[in-house]
């Protein structure tokens, strides 16, 4: 593919969470017209940043969480990530138009199999591991539990079979991770998807070109959800 010089203060950069939604976001971008160089979907690829088939669009790959991140500050003007991650930052300068339907998952509370925890509503303190403490904590606030979190990035599954906590907050699809570490899901706290963001700034100050970015991703979304009805 021809290599674009960057874009200049005219472009636009779209964040990518590289991980498990990267391949899923290929074809939404090329229903929404962006192509970008094919090293961008190798995931052994060292860079960082891309170029597309559109001059005025450079991609970066990013950690997930960091796509949020990367969009609020206004240092990429679009960007994909998970409602969790939307849900734990809660980034007053990100607006989220459009759920992409990608990434389907639920954040959830989870014990161990087999325990006895007794009677939620009698609960006052509880630890609980998680890699979504703003999440966590607000989740049992709102029950009147103080929760201690104990933020870890990975691997809560291992916190409470290790005394570390006693429940965990976490991303859960199939289940199958948490019965393989002997948890069973307690609650949901709330449905995930993949949505598309932008920063509310540059939709304001560049309303032709991040406004015409979101119709085109819209158009895309509901093309995907005729071609699946037919
Ligand atoms: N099991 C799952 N099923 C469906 N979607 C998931 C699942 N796990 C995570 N996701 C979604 O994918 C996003 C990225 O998850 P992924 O596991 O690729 O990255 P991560 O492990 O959170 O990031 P990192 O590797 O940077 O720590 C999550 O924020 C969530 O929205
Ligand atoms: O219910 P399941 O289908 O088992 O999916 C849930 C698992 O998927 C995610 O982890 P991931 O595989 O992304 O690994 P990670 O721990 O590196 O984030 C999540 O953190 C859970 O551990």
């Amino acid at each position: 593919m021809t290599r674009h010089p960057v874009p200049g203060a005219e472009g636009l950069v779209f964040a990518l969470p590289k991980g498990r939604i990267l391949k899923e976001c290929a074809p939404i971008l090329a229903g929404a017209g962006i192509h970008p160089d094919p090293d961008c979907l190798d995931e052994s690829s060292r860079r960082l940043r891309f170029g597309t088939s559109d001059a005025s669009v450079d991609v970066i790959r990013v950690r997930s969480f960091d796509v949020a991140t990367f969009v609020a500050f206004g240092a990429a003007q679009i960007g994909i990530c998970g409602a969790d991650v939307l849900m734990e930052f809660d980034y007053p300068e990100l607006y989220a138009p459009l759920d992409l339907g990608i990434g389907a998952c639920r954040v959830s509370v989870a014990a161990p199999e087999g325990v006895d925890l007794g009677d939620p509503s009698r609960w006052s303190d509880i630890r609980v591991a998680s890699k979504y403490p703003n999440i966590a904590r607000r989740h049992f606030a709102a029950r009147g539990i103080h929760a201690e979190i104990v933020h870890l990035n990975g691997a809560m599954e291992l916190a409470p079979g290790l005394g570390l906590s006693r429940l965990i907050v976490d991303l859960v699809q199939t289940g199958s991770t948490l019965r393989a570490n002997g948890l069973r899901e307690v609650e949901t706290i709330a449905d995930v998807t993949s949505r598309l963001i932008v920063n509310r700034t540059a939709l304001k100050t560049r309303p032709e070109a991040v406004g015409a970015w979101i119709a085109r991703f819209r158009a895309a979304i509901a093309r995907r959800a005729e071609a699946r009805a037919a």
